[in-house]
């Protein structure tokens, strides 16, 4: 870490700024409906491949290496045993498995930092791995090496909840921390559909189909104890701090969120939360059209409807969605909507969505007011990539992920329908709509690559366009080893040069999950 102050303080600064995105503002008259409109109308299982590891690495994790990593976790916290690498080497996505050397099952902070010291001492590759939920080869060893699984630290430090807070150490999932605080009123609404480790989303910067309202990892996490490469513990905000506002200094909080294992290992996470809605109400509606459903979207959000969720689904979503999931929803551009608050806020909610989507020609609207329907809706929307892929059998998913300033967004939807209808592609779209970022579900067959290379042409050109409407190629899944050659497009050269100053002060060995952000 010797180089580290002097080049941080040369290129952090602009890098590291808070964003603050919550929404407050609440006003439903008629007049600001109309101006909403005006602004809207002006402008606008399968088979897998195993890749081996490197010759060099493997030679370096000796018989001898292995015995000093079971003397730090003990030995059964240790397995080169092939079916526990293959687990290891890959996540829920398309990317081949690529299999690390060895897994340790660290138990404590302590593990963490002696077995990173043991692998930057020795140059040997380390990649943390979370609960394996991630959809761009975040977790495939592409340089062999060691596998860090730290799902196995499951303590819930501390839960404040005067002050709507707490602390959970790696292995915490998000469901798992949600059930332990359901006594208190609140819960941990960022919701990425997978039952993924909080740190694991704070490593990816996750978000899903709550941020609308409460905002994605970034806004949502206050510190993180983190283990850098060379085995030095520290705290992103400074030890037991949890203040909602900080001016001290850099943000190296937002730095280590969406840093994907190669700045340092999340040990623990800090995190907000909030009270449980008195109310809640979800919804179905469907449209005539794509262009009708998504300027309803960009209507309610620039009306200020503090809506906690809205989503969109095409009517190639919806059939995959009825068909897997056992609905009967008419086969039509529609939207999923969720509303939350207070009992008059939800009816003030619920009237002022209604009435832009009805003048948008929407219809059939469709209301779950008990928990059960509620609970059965949201399941299956976030099965829905399984529902995709299990449209070819075999397949695995291929997820893109754009996202663009939402009065872009009717365009984009729009024209990347275009693009399938005229690539002759099987892609159901869905979009967490209400943040301007929405995916396209491909069921991806090793076995035609041919098929492959066309989606990926397909995918690099809907980031190309994202790009242009001023917007981003992911909006929630990272770049791990899918869009690395999207980086520099998107941040420019300038952005990607800090970027890798950055790494290399933290990292210099290169040891920390080789291979992923940056462009081969
Ligand atoms: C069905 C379904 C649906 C969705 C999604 C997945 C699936 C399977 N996802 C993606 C996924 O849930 C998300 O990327 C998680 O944040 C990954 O968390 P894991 O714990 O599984 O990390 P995983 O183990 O998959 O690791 C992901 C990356 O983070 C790193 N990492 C993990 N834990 C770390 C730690 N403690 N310290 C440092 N680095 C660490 C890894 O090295 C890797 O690079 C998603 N996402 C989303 O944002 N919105 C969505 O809507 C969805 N929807
Ligand atoms: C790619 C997936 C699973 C996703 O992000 C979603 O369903 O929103
Ligand atoms: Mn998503």
């Amino acid at each position: 870490m010797r180089d580290m102050s002097m080049t941080l303080d040369l290129t952090l600064t602009s890098l590291l700024s808070n964003c603050d995105r919550l929404q407050g503002v609440n006003m439903f008259s008629q007049k600001f409906i109309r101006h909403a409109l005006l602004l809207s109308s002006r402008g606008k299982s399968g088979i897998r491949c195993r890749f081996r590891s490197t010759q060099a690495i493997a030679e370096k994790v000796t018989d001898g290496f292995v015995e000093d990593l079971r003397s730090i976790v003990g030995k059964a916290n240790v397995s080169t045993a092939e079916a526990v690498r293959d687990q290891h080497g890959h996540d829920e996505s398309y990317h081949e498995t690529t299999l690390p050397d060895a897994v340790v099952f660290a138990q404590s902070v302590e593990h963490v930092s002696k077995v990173a010291k043991l692998c930057n001492d020795n140059v040997v590759p380390l990649i943390p791995f979370g609960s394996g939920t991630g959809l761009e080869g975040g977790i495939n060893a592409l340089k062999g090496g060691v596998c860090l699984d730290i799902s196995q630290m499951k303590n819930v430090i501390e839960v404040n909840a005067e002050d709507f807070d707490c602390t959970v150490e790696s292995g915490v999932t998000r469901g798992e921390l949600n059930s332990y605080i359901r006594d208190t009123g609140l819960n941990f609404p960022v919701d990425p559909g997978a039952d993924a480790s909080v740190c694991g989303m704070c490593a990816t910067s996750a978000s899903g189909t709550n941020a609308v309202r409460y905002g994605t990892m970034r806004e949502n996490v206050l510190n993180m104890e983190v283990v850098l490469a060379d085995g030095t513990v520290l705290w992103t905000a400074g030890k037991n701090k949890r203040s909602r506002k900080t001016s001290a200094g850099y943000n190296l909080t937002n730095l280590f969120v969406g840093s994907e294992g190669t700045l340092g290992i999340i040990t623990k996470a800090t995190i907000r939360l909030y009270g449980i809605p008195e109310a809640t109400l979800s919804a179905v509606v469907h449209f005539p059209s794509i262009q009708e459903a998504v300027d309803t979207t960009v209507q309610v959000m620039q009306c200020g409807v503090p809506i906690a969720r809205i989503e969109f689904l095409d009517e190639a979503a919806i059939d995959a969605f009825n068909k897997y999931s056992k609905f009967d929803m008419k086969v039509a551009p529609s939207l999923f909507l969720e509303f939350h608050g207070s009992p008059s806020s939800v009816e003030e909610q619920k009237e002022v969505v209604e009435e832009i989507a009805k003048m948008n020609n929407g219809s059939n609207f469709k209301w779950a007011t008990n928990a059960d329907e509620r609970n059965r809706l949201w399941k299956a929307r976030h099965e829905i990539v399984y529902a995709c892929t299990a449209l070819v059998p075999g397949s695995k998913p291929y997820s893109t992920d754009v996202c663009v300033p939402i009065s872009n967004l009717p365009a984009v939807i729009v024209q990347t329908k275009e693009m399938l209808k005229k690539e002759n592609l099987v892609g159901p779209i869905v979009g967490h709509v209400g943040d301007g970022n929405f995916h396209i579900f491909f069921p991806v067959d090793h076995d035609h690559p041919e098929a492959l290379t066309k989606i990926k042409a397909m995918s690099e050109k809907m980031s190309l366009l994202a790009m242009e409407m001023h917007g981003t190629c992911t909006g929630e899944h990272g770049i791990g080893m899918g869009k690395r050659e999207l980086l520099e497009k998107e941040v420019g050269i300038e952005g990607l040069r800090a970027m890798q100053i950055v790494k290399n002060a933290f990292d210099p060995n290169q040891i920390l999950n080789p291979g992923k952000i940056f462009p081969v």
